[in-house]
């Protein structure tokens, strides 16, 4: 990562909304080179807070997608990475040696970019953690398919036609429903990489209300360019640049009053 000459980086400003009892995940002192020599993330430490929306924003390459990966150890499959420091969910490391990094992602359910429904019927979608699992009771999977289509603002749509392709729902549908599988697997953290990057306004709309809907229910950790969005789902807000975290606090704070000079410059548009 390039870093301009004789720039500097203090200490990381916390002020952050607390849920009160202990965080989802912990991020400590954590590092994360690519290839040896290009370091991406740069001593990394927050908390995120259980039942709350985290919204994490920058300029295009500062890391919010390699540090959202990191979370359900996504950057295991990229050949040559290399990490340091701690990240822990609910007291549990999960880079410690013999960590099952299946059991890990299962708790981490995964929301990415582009919709990517399997080719399948949309019963079998919201079915297919379960299948996995290997349950088997016809009522259960019934049962945790409705209740997931429900929870993603999906069901009044798609309960007529459950047998029908995935691949023939709009984006917008395609993305509530990956969202409604990754539930379905009763993940204790969804994480969302650009969830709405792909969507138009409506669709995006539709996310956001589900979002604010299922705060609470599960962890929700969103990677955004869209500052707006960042404003109006997040409760605390973690602004990274060149891979440090430099501001990380309570959402409505960081984008009226922020701490940090730097978060200053990017929220009124003087880089980025
Ligand atoms: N697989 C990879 N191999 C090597 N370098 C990578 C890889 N993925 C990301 N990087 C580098 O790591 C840095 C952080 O990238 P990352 O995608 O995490 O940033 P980002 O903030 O999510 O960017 P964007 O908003 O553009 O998606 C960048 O310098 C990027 O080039």
């Amino acid at each position: 990562m390039e870093r301009p000459q004789g720039e500097t980086f203090p200490q990381t400003v916390y002020h952050l909304k607390t849920a009160g009892g202990p965080p989802a995940v912990e991020i400590k002192n954590f590092n994360l080179w690519y290839g040896g020599t290009a370091q991406a993330l740069f001593d990394i430490t927050m908390s995120i807070e259980k039942g709350l929306v985290t919204a994490l924003i920058g300029p295009s390459g500062c890391g919010k997608s390699t540090l959202l990966r990191c979370l359900n150890r996504m950057n295991d499959l990229i050949d040559g990475i290399r990490i340091e420091g701690r990240i822990s969910i609910e007291g549990s490391d999960i880079y410690a040696p013999g960590a099952d990094v299946i059991a890990i992602r299962k708790r981490m359910g995964m929301v990415f970019q582009k919709p990517n429904p399997f080719p399948m019927s949309i019963y079998e979608n919201v079915a297919y953690p379960l299948r996995v699992d290997g349950i088997r009771d016809k009522a259960l999977i019934d049962a945790t398919v409705e209740q997931s289509l429900r929870g993603a603002a999906l069901w009044e749509e798609v309960k007529d036609r459950l047998n029908e392709s995935a691949l023939g729902l709009s984006g917008g549908q395609q993305q509530r429903l990956c969202i409604a599988r990754a539930i379905a697997g009763s993940p204790e953290v969804l994480l969302m990489d650009e969830p709405c990057s792909a969507l138009d306004p409506i669709a995006t709309a539709k996310i956001e209300e589900l979002i604010d809907e299922l705060r609470g229910q599960f962890t929700i950790v969103i990677v955004t360019h869209n500052m707006q969005q960042a404003g109006r789902v997040s409760d605390n807000t973690a602004f990274m640049y060149l891979g440090r975290l430099i501001e990380y606090g309570e959402t409505a704070t960081v984008f009226t009053r922020p701490l940090a000079q730097r978060t200053q410059d990017y929220i009124t548009g003087r880089f980025g």
